[in-house]
């Protein structure tokens, strides 16, 4: 007989109803007549997340969808230790998550970073509070800033580094004291189109080549059936888990190159002629005569499909937002 291996990550039945004041003459009514599911009628607490059921597999790579404000970070949080869930549990190796822990790296939107310390020192950080020596200190932020494409780079600090540049320090920083389990909230949601491309490919590589557990938020539909390996579309409010879908692109993830990263393409004041999409797969420049996985068949089906899973949950979100102005 054979066992179902434990997942990586479990959420079981999980959901988060944060305490909230009542507003005044608290009827939290959308328009149908109907009332906001996410508020309890005397206002005593607001359930962003519900009944969350998703197994994510050791090295996964898994993004999260939804419309705003569904709860994609409120379960990123949960899953960082940032917060306990109010129902339900959430597992990492089978053990319920009870705090934060270096098993966990998390990289944000907004980078972050130690304005006073280099791309190196900045890298160093978290290894210094985990009483790593300091010569393998060293060695491991070059290692790491290496890895996402910064040779080179290690003296500057955050002000003399392009957007991209300093995103990828953020990165560097989470890998380097080597978490199993990597989370992202949106990380590239402030980078020109561009950069955020070349983003995209660093990262597939860097996935490619440390195999490590990937849970990735984004508004973009583009990017999560690029990046992912399954895409969980959340519903809105309160989140749930409406339906995964599975991505194949069929150019075969395994194909992306391990070359080096390319950090002159998003220099600060870029407009090189290498920012320029070639016409290459996911990973971006360097591939010549290889087709954007982004023109293919299967990518349009993934899109559109989860567009479709989308549509009527963005809809509902916005009547429901509406309806929360108008109290
Ligand atoms: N600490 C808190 N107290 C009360 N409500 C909260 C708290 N944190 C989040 N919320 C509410 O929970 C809901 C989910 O928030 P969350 O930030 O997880 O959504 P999201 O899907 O990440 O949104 P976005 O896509 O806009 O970033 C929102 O309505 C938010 O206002």
């Amino acid at each position: 007989m054979t066992t179902k291996p434990i997942p990586k990550i479990r959420f079981e039945r999980v959901g988060m109803t944060f305490p909230v004041r009542a507003p005044r003459g608290a009827r939290a009514r959308i328009s149908s007549g109907a009332r906001d599911p996410a508020r309890s009628p005397a206002g005593a607490g607001f359930t962003a997340l519900e009944d969350i059921e998703l197994d994510i597999a050791d090295g996964e790579f898994t993004v999260l969808v939804g419309p705003s404000g569904c709860g994609k970070s409120t379960l990123l949080d949960l899953l960082g230790g940032l917060a306990l869930p109010t129902s339900g549990r959430v597992l990492l190796d089978g053990e319920p998550v009870t705090g934060p822990g270096r098993d966990r790296g998390t990289v944000f939107q907004q980078y972050a970073l130690l304005p006073w310390r280099t791309a190196r020192g900045n890298v160093e950080f978290g290894l210094e509070a985990a009483g790593v020596p300091r010569r393998e200190r060293a060695e491991r932020a070059g290692e790491f800033l290496s890895l996402v494409g910064l040779d080179g780079f290690g003296d500057r600090h955050p002000h003399e580094l392009s957007g991209g540049m300093r995103q990828r320090v953020a990165i560097a920083r989470s890998l380097a004291y080597d978490p199993d389990v990597l989370l992202m909230d949106e990380p590239f949601g402030a980078l020109d189109a561009q950069t955020r491309e070349s983003l995209q490919d660093e990262l597939l590589r860097v996935w490619q080549r440390t195999r490590k557990t990937v849970v990735f938020i984004t508004h973009s539909i583009d990017e999560a059936v690029l990046l992912g390996q399954r895409v969980a579309v959340l519903t809105s409010r309160p989140g749930r888990v409406k339906e995964v879908v599975p991505i194949a692109l069929g150019d075969g993830r395994a194909d992306i190159r391990a070359g080096g990263g390319r950090a002159d393409n998003d220099l600060a004041g870029g407009g090189r002629s290498g920012d320029v999409p070639s016409g290459d797969d996911r990973t971006g420049g360097g591939r010549g005569g290889v087709e954007d996985p982004r023109s293919t068949p299967e990518f349009a089906r993934h899109r559109h499909r989860i567009w479709e899973l989308l549509h009527d949950e963005v809809s509902r979100a916005q009547e429901l937002e509406r309806e929360a102005v108008a109290l």
